[in-house]
């Protein structure tokens, strides 16, 4: 079952596209990471997804059905940048606010929840700390019961302590009931342990779509001497390359590989990763088979 599916997606302001040709297919059940740098199109792919925008081109499908209709929308729950919060209202206000908005509404849930994280029912949502409003704001998403959650920067403006607090609760969230996350952040650390599907939007576009395992498997780092690196580049897909004088270090889209005694090749990290195809818009690595390389005498 696929929880998304977007076919030659587009949206422009005026004349600037902030997406174009975005196409996705992504599995129900994961944790997607969407990451990019400012500016990339993540909020404007989201606000699509769940309906608040309407695509200039291409469509999109949300749990095998278009967008924007009503029993979509019963299916999923979107937590904007700016948390759809109300500072006067207390805790178990918003609360019933929910409960009152969504026909599934869990309030065993909700009120287990808030109680486990010591939110006071009773008091103002503007009186607490930002920490703890992300929890309500989350909390409020899932107990709609969704299918598919998708949270834009859910972390944003979080300190340390707190963004580990929220991803915590968001995973055991996801553990009991098996929905579909899709989740926009710029933190990369923050997301290594808890998503198991990377999207990286750069400039408009999908540069990476694929499963976050498989990902890594499938890209080496390659570090050698400078004079042969042109000779290695050559023959594998290099993402991105670094040289001083006598030293190069290549991010590679390859298998294991064999090269010469020369050179050293290790796994790349997620962070690793996602940098190095930011730091090169015109590559691209939508999921699909990748060549080892095999090595030559000398290099
Ligand atoms: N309402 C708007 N009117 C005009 N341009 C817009 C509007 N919203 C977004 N844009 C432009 O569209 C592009 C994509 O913006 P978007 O907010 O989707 O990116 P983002 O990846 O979410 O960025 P950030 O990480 O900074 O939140 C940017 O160039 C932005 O300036």
């Amino acid at each position: 079952m696929t929880a998304l599916t977007t076919t030659g997606l587009g949206k422009r302001y005026r004349r600037k596209w902030a997406v174009r040709d975005c196409s996705l297919s992504l599995p129900a059940g994961r944790v997607v990471a969407l990451v990019g740098p400012n500016g990339a199109g993540k909020t404007t792919l989201l606000h699509m997804v769940v309906g608040l925008l309407s695509p200039d081109e291409g469509n999109a499908t949300v749990l095998g059905e278009p967008v924007g209709t009503t029993r979509t929308l019963s299916r999923i729950a979107f937590l904007a940048q700016d948390k759809p919060l109300y500072d006067r209202f207390s805790v178990a206000d918003m609360l019933r606010f929910g409960a009152h908005l969504n026909p599934g509404w869990d309030d065993a849930l909700a009120t287990g929840r808030l109680a486990e994280l010591d939110i006071p029912p009773d008091r103002r949502v503007g009186s607490l700390s930002g920490g703890q409003q992300a929890q309500v704001a989350l909390t409020m998403a899932i107990a709609k019961r969704p299918e598919l959650l998708v949270l834009d920067e859910p972390l944003a403006n979080l300190d340390p302590l707190a963004r580990h607090d929220v991803m915590r609760g968001l995973m055991t969230a996801v553990a009991d009931s098996g929905m579909t996350v899709l989740l926009s952040s710029h933190v990369m650390s923050d997301l290594t342990d808890t998503c198991d599907w990377l999207v990286v939007l750069n400039r408009g576009r999908v540069q990476v779509s694929g499963d976050i395992e498989t990902l890594l498997a499938e890209h080496r780092l390659l570090v050698g001497p400078a004079e042969l690196a042109d000779g290695v580049g050559d023959r594998l897909s290099v993402v991105d390359e670094t040289r001083t004088d006598r030293q190069a270090t290549l991010l590679a889209r390859t298998g294991p590989v064999t090269l010469g005694p020369r050179w050293t090749a290790r796994g790349v990290s997620l962070e690793e990763l996602v940098l190095a195809y930011l730091r090169r818009p015109e590559a691209a690595a939508l999921s699909g088979p990748v060549l080892a390389g095999v090595g030559r005498e000398g290099d």
